[in-house]
């Protein structure tokens, strides 16, 4: 499988090269040629496998002949073996809802499904090919954690996290800054995450300071995170429909930098038999409004109760756009120079149609993310983190939809209290984290200051 940039400056690149060029050279998104298609024969056999022999057949027709299959399967075995559920994301009902359960990975979040085989296919690239990495990656409280137990202690990589300041979960921050491996740098940055992933893609898009500190994406911007995203919407369909392909299955994603809805397209786009694509929003709706209107207009940040959907300028919409203007390159270049100058695009009637067929949108306010909390809470006992609440929300027209399930409640007791008068129980791995030593550089969101650290941390870290 070759790779290409939704801006159309990088072309026929292998998956090894995609997987390290993380953000395309032309500042464009890295997506694949063609897309494999999944028939009603092979969808049914997908529908029998484990989660981790699943991940596998999907991710080969990615990968290639570029990873033997012996090596695949092992970094997908490694990859899992710390999950605490057997099956990995397993589907829990609660209060007639069905829920993907994606937090059972080593940080509590659906990021680890993800990132913990980003991490090994990093660690076994650099290994095989030789090399060093240095990860440059934002978070708005999820992806920086998940990324750092994802590459904690692994040698020639290095990982810096920039989170908005005072905008993350206690919890949250104290998972990336409580880890003091040499080779794991925070940095906490005055601003929010729209101007930390600014800083990040500006960087990236310095190709002399990107060749020289071999810089590496961990977030959604690297194709692998998508890829790596789409299995457990196969999964879920597989353990609902039984493998049959007439069963269509309606989905609800908790939505920000549009990764893990997007996952969802593609999956859809495979063949998978989805029905809907609910993209659920909290009041930074900018997503639901182009939905509604077909309109991309940026906009204020609001701080919100499910802060890590606390986003504007969503990474993987350009990775959509593509899609949506028939993989036609230029097309795409000129809507988001229209972005560019004026803060917003626009598509055409027949544009927003299709975009009306691809998703449905809704966006949840803060009040009514602790009423379903609440709701949930009252008629089942089970706990559902805020962002899983907004999914739920605006699900609410559709009583057959999965919700996906995107973080362990115990991350966000500040909501959960608010709306039930008492915390979720943590899991093992948020025991004891508030009495841990800390490590973390404060720096203006400012990618001259970033550099200016990275720089120096380079010239003493191993
Ligand atoms: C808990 C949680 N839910 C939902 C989201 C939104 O996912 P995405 O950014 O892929 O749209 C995030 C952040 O990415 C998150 O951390
Ligand atoms: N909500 C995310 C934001 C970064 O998104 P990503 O999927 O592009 O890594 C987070 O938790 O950091």
């Amino acid at each position: 499988m070759k790779y290409l940039s939704t801006r159309g400056g990088v072309t026929s690149i292998g998956f090894a090269e995609a997987v390290m060029m993380g953000l395309g050279t032309d500042g464009g998104l890295l997506v694949p040629e063609s897309l494999p298609r999944f028939g009603p024969d092979r969808l049914r056999e997908l529908a029998t496998l484990r989660f981790q022999d699943l991940a596998v057949e999907l991710f080969a027709p990615f990968v290639g002949d570029e990873i033997p299959r012996a090596d695949l399967v092992d970094l997908v075995e490694r990859s899992y073996a710390g999950f605490s559920h057997p099956e990995v994301t397993p589907l829990h009902e609660a209060g007639g809802r069905r829920y993907l359960e994606l937090f059972h990975g080593p940080t509590a979040a659906f990021k680890d499904v993800a990132l913990q085989f980003l991490g090994n296919l990093f660690e076994y690239l650099l290994q095989r090919d030789g090399g060093e990495l240095n990860i440059l990656g934002a978070t708005s409280g999820d992806t920086g954690s998940a990324a750092i137990y994802g590459v904690r202690g692994k040698q020639r990589i290095n990982i810096f996290i920039l989170h908005p300041k005072g905008r993350v979960s206690p919890i949250q921050e104290r998972q990336m800054t409580s880890v003091l491996d040499a080779n794991v740098h925070n940095i906490a940055v005055r601003g929010t995450f729209d101007d930390a992933q600014r800083v990040v893609k500006t960087l990236f898009n310095d190709l002399d300071f990107k060749r020289r500190y071999h810089l590496g994406a961990v977030n959604s911007i690297n194709w692998v995170r998508i890829l790596a995203q789409t299995v457990y919407y196969f999964y879920a369909w597989g353990r609902i429909s039984h493998g049959d392909p007439e069963r269509r299955v309606s989905f609800s994603v908790p939505t920000g930098n549009f990764g893990d809805v997007f996952a969802g397209f593609l999956a859809r786009r495979m063949g998978l038999p989805v029905e809907r694509l609910i993209i659920a929003t909290n009041r930074n709706d900018i997503l639901t409004r182009f939905v509604d209107t077909g309109s991309y207009a940026k906009g204020e940040v609001f701080h919100t109760l499910s802060p890590a959907m606390d986003i504007q300028i969503a990474s993987n919409f350009e990775r959509y756009l593509y899609y949506l203007m028939d993989q036609d390159t230029a097309a795409v270049r000129a809507l988001l120079a229209d972005l560019e100058q004026h803060g917003r695009l626009r598509v055409g009637a027949d544009r927003l149609q299709q975009v009306q067929a691809d998703f449905a949108a809704r966006a949840v306010s803060d009040a009514d993310t602790l009423a379903q909390i609440r709701e949930t809470h009252a008629a089942s006992g089970y706990i559902l983190c805020p962002h899983t609440a907004v999914g739920a929300r605006a699900a609410a027209d559709h009583a057959d939809a999965v919700v996906l399930a995107t973080a362990h409640p115990a991350k966000f007791n500040e909501a959960v209290s608010e709306a039930i008068g008492r915390e979720a129980p943590p899991p093992p791995s948020l025991q004891g984290l508030m009495d841990k030593a800390t490590r973390c550089a404060e720096l203006d969101a400012d990618a001259g200051a970033v550099a200016e650290h990275m720089r120096a941390t380079l010239t003493v870290a191993p």
